[in-house]
């Protein structure tokens, strides 16, 4: 499996591992346990058991410690915060710290309002085995650069937040996914540059969620540098934007192809390059 402090330089390699990677995530179904936001639980739900994983949403402080007891991984997703669901997620972090569980953040709106910005900085500080997906605005927030956010959507390029995204590989010791028109998963070791994806893609809700919730799937059968849920969704999303009539077709056929995703259709797609090490 795909070890974030090994860098692999070839690009047959980090494929073989991808594919790996899935065929571990469908044998294994491991348990993924969400708290995530009101507008996309049920499609994160499906994405998880689409690709072959087993989600809860879960949100009660009440069941966290089982939870945590059980789980494969923990993904915090902020999108829609209020002051209790952010005791949740602190209390969430601890449980999943003190089981030695991954912890996947989605900073949804960071920097487009002080508390978002300040509770996925408290929340990235607490994690201890944590990777970071966040579209480029998000990233570039979370690191304190100056961003164009205006909500849920990036308004910079993947491209400019590369500076950000190292940064926070070195504050929180995370590993860091910037998703966009271009992917970049960046590691302490190495960055990884993806062009899959479609433009299609940002017209529906969520698309970036459901990424933070299969990199958790990933995460929980050991590939924590966030590259095989990258690489995969991306493929998976241009292959259904091209079935699609628009985004609500899009949304549905993207499901389906996580179901039905092969590893011939990730070699014959996977656009991959190794940029930085
Ligand atoms: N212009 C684009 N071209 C190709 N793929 C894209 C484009 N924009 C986004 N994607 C793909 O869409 C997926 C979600 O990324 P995006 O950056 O839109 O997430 P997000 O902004 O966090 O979304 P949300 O907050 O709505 O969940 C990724 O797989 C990414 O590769
Ligand atoms: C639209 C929206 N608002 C809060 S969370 C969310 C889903 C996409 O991030
Ligand atoms: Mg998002």
């Amino acid at each position: 499996m795909h070890n974030p402090s090994q860098p692999i330089f070839n690009s047959a390699t980090l494929t073989a591992n991808i594919i790996a990677a899935l065929a571990q995530v469908r044998a294994q179904k491991p348990l993924v346990v969400n708290i995530t936001n009101y507008v996309v639980m049920n499609n994160t739900a499906n994405a998880l058991l689409a690709i072959g994983a087993s989600p809860i949403m879960a949100h009660s402080r009440q069941e966290m410690a089982e939870m945590m007891h059980i789980a494969g991984s923990l993904v915090i997703n902020i999108g829609t915060l209020d002051n209790e669901w952010i005791q949740r997620m602190l209390f969430a972090v601890e449980q999943a710290n003190a089981n030695n569980k991954p912890i996947v953040l989605d900073p949804v709106g960071c920097g487009a309002s002080v508390l978002r910005t300040h509770t996925a900085r408290t929340l990235a500080a607490k994690a201890n085995n944590l990777i970071i997906r966040g579209n480029a605005s998000e990233i570039i927030a979370l690191a304190g650069e100056t961003s164009q956010t205006k909500g849920v959507d990036a308004l910079d390029s993947s491209d400019t937040a590369f500076v950000a995204a190292q940064a926070l590989v070195a504050q929180y010791q995370a590993n860091v996914v910037i998703s966009g028109d271009v992917d970049y998963v960046v590691t302490a070791s190495q960055t990884i540059r993806l062009r899959n994806g479609h433009h299609m893609m940002p017209y529906v809700t969520g698309m970036g969620c459901s990424l933070t919730a299969l990199t958790g799937a990933f995460a929980a059968i050991g590939e924590t540098s966030g590259l095989a849920a990258t690489a995969i969704y991306a493929i998976v999303g241009e292959i259904a934007a091209e079935q699609s009539t628009g985004p609500a077709t899009l949304q549905l056929n993207i499901i389906d192809g996580l179901y039905q995703i092969s590893a011939e259709q990730i070699q014959q797609r996977l656009n991959i390059a190794v940029v930085a090490s």
